[in-house]
């Protein structure tokens, strides 16, 4: 990674008693020193300008230490005082949210996976609940992908699945979260958003994709997609309820001929 190494804060901290110094995150004002043998492990983040000792080419984003601190069994100039023990551990932080990016995201698309999409819904569900929140949800499904698949090769259908995920990125809002299922299925989570807002929003996505896609036709089959579209209501027991009906909304969409938004 080429990172200079940086001098880690001083081993041994002098916190002054009910202070809140740069680092003394557990003397906060409420806070009483901790108590004695108690050993704390904790991870934060420092600005370059607050670590003394860098050199000019020091890193310029911010530092992650892993702080292990020990309450000590003496006072020093009648104060308590406490062994800080930092190391750096910025690439292992990168390291750790890099994992968690992908372990949120589709490989094929690069759009959210079922996993994050649901934690987001469950997060959204609870607002809705507690603050009245408007939150839709649009479940869309592409059609006839088997075909050009078949008839195409499944790195069309590849691309197809990409060209969709590029759409959503470049048509949603950026609250909206655009998440793919998994196969021709995308969810797409719109928080602070009406039935009747999402519904335009339904039907401009539905708009690029069928501007968009109509070169990935094959013979006279082309891919379109088929969607439903809800939103959060107050009888829903959880966020897997509004999930539900907008399932069945894209099921009718399907029934009816595809290529169409049906809302729930
Ligand atoms: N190329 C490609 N195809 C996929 C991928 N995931 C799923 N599929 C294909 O997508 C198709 C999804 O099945 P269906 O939804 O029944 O196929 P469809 O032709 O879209 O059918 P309708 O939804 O009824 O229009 C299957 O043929 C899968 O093999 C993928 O990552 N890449």
């Amino acid at each position: 990674m080429g990172r200079t190494p940086v001098r880690a804060p001083p081993a041994i901290v002098r916190c002054r008693r009910r202070s809140a110094g740069t680092t003394a995150f557990f003397l906060s004002p409420d806070q009483a020193p901790p108590p004695r043998r108690l050993h704390l492990v904790e991870e934060y983040e420092l600005s370059n300008r607050d670590v003394k000792g860098l050199t000019d080419e020091g890193p310029t984003e911010p530092i992650w230490f892993e702080g292990r601190i020990q309450a000590l069994d003496f006072r020093v100039d009648d104060e308590e005082v406490v062994l800080w023990v930092a190391s750096n551990i910025s690439e292992r932080h990168q390291l750790e949210v890099r994992l968690r990016e992908l372990s949120d995201t589709d490989q094929l698309t690069g759009l959210f996976n079922r996993r994050k999409l649901e934690r987001d819904l469950k997060l959204h569900y609870e607002s809705a609940m507690r603050y009245a929140l408007p939150t839709s949800i649009l479940m869309f499904d592409l059609d006839n992908l088997k075909t050009i698949n078949d008839t195409r090769g499944h790195h069309v259908g590849d691309e197809i699945i990409r060209a969709v995920a590029d759409i959503c990125r470049s048509t949603l809002r950026k609250t909206d979260s655009a998440c793919r299922l998994g196969g021709d299925e995308f969810v797409v989570a719109m928080p602070k958003t009406d039935l009747e807002q999402a519904m335009r929003l339904a039907r401009r996505l539905h708009e690029c994709f069928r501007q968009e896609l109509g070169q990935y036709s094959a013979e006279s089959v082309v891919v379109t997609a088929s969607m439903g579209v809800t939103a959060i209501a107050a009888e829903d027991r959880s966020y897997e309820d509004t999930l539900k009906r907008a399932d069945r909304a894209l099921y009718d969409a399907k029934n009816l001929g595809k290529d169409r938004i049906v809302s729930a």
